[in-house]
């Protein structure tokens, strides 16, 4: 079983929000669509779900599903703020998705709590929840009908951060011991990374790359795509028998010997001991490390970090030392 979508394209106006594109999910399979704000990610989903007419073909299985209404596609949703019936009870919201289907289960509606981490809670009113568990209700509810695909469009970006980083583990968890199949819309690429198989990352209405997270993070196609997963620093660099050198220093990196375009993240350049080069503009502290600006002699300001115990102050000379770790190789194969 699979979804496919080929010359997938959404015009509003003259404005292409998606601009022919093709993607694919397997059985079991998450994808994940990321990609900055308004480059078209809920667009695509809508049209996914026929919510939007769209250009182009989707089908399941190889049959068009173009004229097949958004409530006979056997696709389930879950938007951002949940959309649940607040006049219904926790599990009166979980049997609607079973009821319009012309079933009546209250085992299923309890097995689905049980799921989401919701036990005992069927007869709360969805107005006395959380936003964590409004969420996992709506989730619920998309999955009792068992929809052959599920589409989540930003399904976490309502909740705290901290809440996010629970409710992420614990749905790419759910997601795979339900064998769903999933199309999840988001931002986040600590999101999308923990969730899907697969990361289509997009750009202006079109999926620049598809690959697994590790595979996209390590290797992303483009320095649109490196600067939107985190790099800020790009340079030239040469790959000699697992030595990387570029004009920041040398590292240890595992790939093909050959000259290599490289993004740096942050962590990719680290605050060291040794001759200075570079002064300190500004530093922030993060949880575990303290991130600073520095300008480089020659070069200008770069991201760096620094350990917490005995970071540099702004102001102070530094020398600083490649960490592969925070190295992209930009369109290596
Ligand atoms: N109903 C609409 N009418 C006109 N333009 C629209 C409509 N919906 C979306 N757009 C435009 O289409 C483009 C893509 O929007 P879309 O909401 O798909 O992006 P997105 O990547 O999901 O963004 P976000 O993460 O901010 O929701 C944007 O330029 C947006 O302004």
């Amino acid at each position: 079983m699979m979804l496919s979508a080929t010359g997938l394209t959404v015009h509003y106006g003259s404005v292409a929000a998606v601009s022919d594109v093709d993607f694919e999910i397997g059985d079991g399979e998450v994808l994940a669509l990321l990609g900055p704000s308004g480059c078209g990610k809920s667009t695509l989903l809508r049209a996914v779900a026929g919510l939007e007419p769209a250009r182009g073909r989707v089908s399941w299985d190889g049959t068009d599903l173009s004229g097949v209404p958004v409530h006979r596609r056997g696709f389930g949703l879950v938007f951002q703020d949940g959309q649940l019936f607040p006049h219904r009870d926790v599990a009166g919201n979980v049997a609607f998705g079973l009821r319009m289907r012309g079933e009546r289960s209250p085992g299923r509606v309890a097995e689905l709590l049980e799921l989401v981490g919701l036990d005992g809670y069927g007869k709360r009113r969805v107005a006395t929840l959380s936003g964590g568990e409004q969420q996992r209700v709506a989730l619920a509810r998309a999955l009792a009908p068992r929809p052959r695909l599920l589409l989540l469009d930003e399904p976490l970006s309502a909740l705290d951060r901290s809440l996010r980083e629970q409710l992420a583990i614990d749905l790419s968890r759910l997601l795979r011991e339900a064998g769903t199949t999933a199309l999840v819309v988001t931002h986040d690429h600590d999101e999308a990374f923990t969730l899907a198989d697969r990361v289509a990352v997009m750009d202006s209405g079109r999926i620049r790359q598809v690959g697994r997270p590790a595979e996209v993070w390590r290797r992303p196609a483009d320095e649109t795509t490196a600067r939107f997963l985190g790099c800020t620093t790009f340079t030239d660099a040469t790959i000699e028998s697992g030595v990387l050198t570029c004009e920041f220093g040398t590292a240890a990196l595992a790939a093909p010997d050959g000259a290599a375009r490289i993004g740096l993240r942050p962590a990719g350049l680290r605050v060291t001991a040794g001759e200075p080069t570079a002064v300190v503009t500004g530093r922030a502290h993060r949880h575990d490390h303290v991130r600073v600006v520095a300008d480089l002699d020659g070069h200008g300001p770069v991201d760096a970090v620094a350990e917490v115990a005995g970071a540099p102050e702004v102001g102070s000379r530094i020398a600083l030392a490649v960490d592969p770790v925070g190295v992209a190789l930009i369109g290596r194969a």
